[in-house]
Formats: C-alpha cells, sequence, structure tokens
C-alpha cells in the first residue's frame, strides 16, 4: 500500500485518556446527586462523543437532564483535560517517524473538536497534525464515514491512499465505509471482537507506523 496520511483515534489510540472522563463524569454525577461509577464503568461508555457518554452515565433519556450534564461534564473536562491524560508509549514518535517519512496526519475523534484540539495541544503533539477534527465537526460522527470522507477531501487524497487506525468499531466501521484501510490498535478501550474486520492488527503504536511504512503486518 502507498500510503499518503494516516488517519488517527484520539481516545484509546493516542491518548489514555479514561481517567480524566472518568473525573469530569464523576464530578458531573456528584453535582446531579447521583452515585459516582467506577473506571471500568467509564471505560465501556466511552467512543461515540460527549453526549452519549453523558446520558449512559445518567442513565436518562430526559434531554434537559442530559444537557444539564453535558454542560458540566464538558465544562470540567475542559479544565482538567491533561491532569492525568497521558500519550501511549510510543505515540510521540511513532507519528513522528510518519511525519519523517512525508505522511501527513489527521486525528479524528469522536470527542468534540475544541476539546480535541486542546488535549493534543497540551500534550505537544497538535502541530504534527495537518488536520483535527472532532464528533461535532461534520454533521455526523463515526462510525458514519463522513469525517473520514470530508478529510480525504481537504487533504485532496484518495481513499485508497489513507490508512485509519483506531482502538474501537466505530473507527473500525468509518474506515471500512470510507473504503480506507484500517488498523485495530489493541491496547485501548474497545474489546477485542470490535477490532475483528481490522485490516491490521496492532499490539503497540511503534506496530501501527511500521505497518504503514511497511505494509507488513508485525
Ligand atoms: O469522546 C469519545 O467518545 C471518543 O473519542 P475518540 O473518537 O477519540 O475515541
Amino acid at each position: 500500500m502507498t500510503v499518503r496520511s494516516a488517519f488517527f483515534d484520539l481516545d484509546g489510540t493516542l491518548v489514555d485518556s479514561l481517567a480524566d472522563l472518568a473525573d469530569a463524569v464523576n464530578h458531573m454525577l456528584s453535582s446531579l446527586d447521583r452515585p459516582a461509577l467506577p473506571l471500568a464503568e467509564v471505560r465501556l461508555l466511552i467512543g461515540k462523543g460527549a453526549h452519549n457518554l453523558v446520558r449512559r452515565a445518567l442513565k436518562s433519556d430526559d434531554e434537559h437532564i442530559v444537557q444539564q450534564g453535558l454542560a458540566r461534564f464538558l465544562e470540567y473536562n475542559h479544565g482538567h483535560i491533561v491532569d492525568k491524560s497521558r500519550l501511549y508509549p510510543g505515540a510521540r514518535e511513532a507519528l513522528e517517524s510518519l511525519v519523517d517519512n512525508g505522511i501527513t496526519l489527521a486525528a479524528i475523534s469522536n470527542k468534540n473538536e475544541a476539546l480535541s484540539r486542546l488535549i493534543l495541544g497540551e500534550l505537544g503533539i497538535a502541530p504534527l497534525f495537518e488536520v483535527i477534527c472532532g464528533g461535532n465537526s461534520f454533521a455526523e460522527m463515526k462510525p458514519s464515514p463522513l469525517p473520514l470522507l470530508k478529510t480525504l477531501e481537504r487533504l485532496d487524497i484518495s481513499a485508497t491512499e489513507a490508512v485509519m487506525a483506531g482502538d474501537s468499531i466505530n473507527d473500525i466501521q468509518a474506515g471500512r465505509r470510507a473504503g480506507i484501510t484500517t488498523i485495530g490498535c489493541c491496547w485501548g478501550y474497545g474489546a477485542p471482537e470490535e477490532l475483528r474486520q481490522a485490516d491490521y492488527r496492532a499490539d503497540s503504536c511503534s506496530d501501527v507506523s511500521r505497518i504503514i511504512l511497511t505494509g507488513k503486518s508485525p
């Protein structure tokens, strides 16, 4: 495969953000007099954006309450975006080696765009990305292929020239629907069966860059 651009998911792929997301969820729950959720439960709620996360954490379909919770969650997460969040081992090096090899990078998250830009900026890797988009950047979020298709358009490349790396079914389905080769990242928040349909599977960030640069599974 001749790859010109690598698309990356954020939470659970480049950034281990679970502890900060759980703190924001539990701040929101406690402000609404609800009991806290353990980390393991919050982990299962990540992947389809903040509205979905808050709705499921509150176990409520009452949109008024969900909006209240969402505002509190987002405000807290904005103020505590990298208290505990860290890049996964080898993430920076993998991204740098791709850039050094002439591959452009895009971050395509279901986190909202402002928070995506903030976390990548705070972790010092935002300048590596040509494109950063989030769950509110387009009319649909992953698993819709739309954010990936828009990014192809923006970079003026075809689907066969891109790769999508991510840890969840949302990333793999979005990639498949866009006609983009997918790499399932096994260290994140997705269950192993979510990555079954990925074209490649990687056990580390350096596996991802190796697959992209050599076209071979490690
Ligand atoms: O915020 C989420 O729900 C997940 O974000 P991600 O797409 O970067 O994994």
